[in-house]
């Protein structure tokens, strides 16, 4: 990468698990992580979000530490950069964050250090951040991603042309993964473990044969972690009774919530977003379209030049 030349990455949202898929089904979403770089004498992170902006920032940002580790791992020492970071994620929400952070510090290595990463690279490099390839995936590679770590090795398939539409009721308050994993059992019995798995399975059979009623059923028969997780988020079982009156066909906890994301069928969408807006007012409710694209990175335009402010 030249000296002079700045570059934009874009890593979109996700949604990890679809209900029973857990560590291993994502879908990403056209919300985004943006970041506008280039090489500079320090680590600097700007940002006009708020949220963003009482992170650590310098050489501590975790999407530095992201970078600086990566480049490592390949045996390189990758100079700093100035970071204009803008994000339409909310943290800590079940909307990936942390796993589009993830993407961006490996795209930034790979950028700086002339890496020439492959995707199926990146998916290693972010998976063994991560702990599981379901968000991190999705980011990659865009679409329904369904996935499986094991052995130090990601396998991953990922595909287009979902015809859903997808409609997220996003809380204020926020649930930090690490504690909503915490709620979950060490172990299953053998007939816990094929129930849920069995259901996994044929989730994604019926999203790929598009028997919405079945895909439905199973997002909410899951056996792995909504169960665990219902307590924690009070409003969850209000959401998806509304949901389902007013014409989703499924409905699951985001990744580890506490958003809860509803699936409709092609036309739907708006629909169901304007009548859970109104009855759950102090929620954000967004009408979504899956990103079929994944992580990029190209140019800066003039378009992308966004208003700079120094972070705290
Ligand atoms: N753009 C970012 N820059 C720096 N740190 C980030 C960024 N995005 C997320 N993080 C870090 O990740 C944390 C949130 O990660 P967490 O895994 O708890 O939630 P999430 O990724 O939003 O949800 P989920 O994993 O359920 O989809 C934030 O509190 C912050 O520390
Ligand atoms: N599969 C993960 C997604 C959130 O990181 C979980 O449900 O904990």
């Amino acid at each position: 990468m030249a000296q002079n030349n700045r570059l934009l990455i874009k890593v979109p949202a996700s949604t990890a698990n679809l209900g029973p898929g857990f560590d291993s089904m994502g879908l990403a979403l056209n919300l985004y992580l943006t970041l506008e770089v280039e090489k500079s004498v320090r680590w600097e992170f700007y940002s006009s979000n708020q949220e963003l902006a009482e992170l650590p920032n310098g050489e501590q940002h975790f999407i530095a530490q992201v970078a600086l580790g990566a480049a490592k791992k390949y045996g390189k020492e990758l100079s700093p950069f100035r970071v204009q970071l803008e994000s339409e994620i909310p943290l800590a929400r079940g909307l990936g964050s942390s796993a589009s952070a993830i993407v961006a510090g490996i795209e930034l290595a790979n950028l700086g250090c002339g890496l020439n990463l492959t995707k199926e690279d990146k998916l290693l490099l972010a998976t063994e951040l991560e702990g599981h390839p379901d968000n991190v995936g999705a980011s990659i590679y865009g679409g329904l991603v369904v996935g499986c770590y094991q052995q130090n090795e990601v396998d991953m398939l990922s595909f287009t042309n979902l015809p859903i539409e997808v409609v997220v009721a996003i809380p204020n308050e926020t649930l930090l993964t690490k504690d909503s994993r915490g709620v979950l059992p060490d172990t299953f019995s053998r007939s816990e473990a094929i129930q849920a798995s069995s259901t996994a399975n044929l989730l994604v059979a019926a999203l790929l044969s598009e028997n919405w009623a079945l895909a439905g059923k199973m997002m909410e028969c899951d056996r792995f972690h909504q169960p665990y997780r219902r307590p924690l988020i009070p409003f969850y079982q209000d959401v998806e009774t509304a949901a389902k009156k007013n014409g989703a066909f499924g409905t699951a906890l985001s990744g580890a919530g506490p958003t809860v994301i509803c699936f409709t069928e092609q036309g739907k969408g708006k629909k169901l977003a304007r009548s859970l807006q109104q009855s759950f007012s102090e929620m954000a409710i967004k009408l979504l379209e899956i990103d079929y694209y994944g992580s990029i990175v190209e140019d800066c335009k003039e378009q992308y030049s966004l208003q700079r402010k120094k972070l705290v």
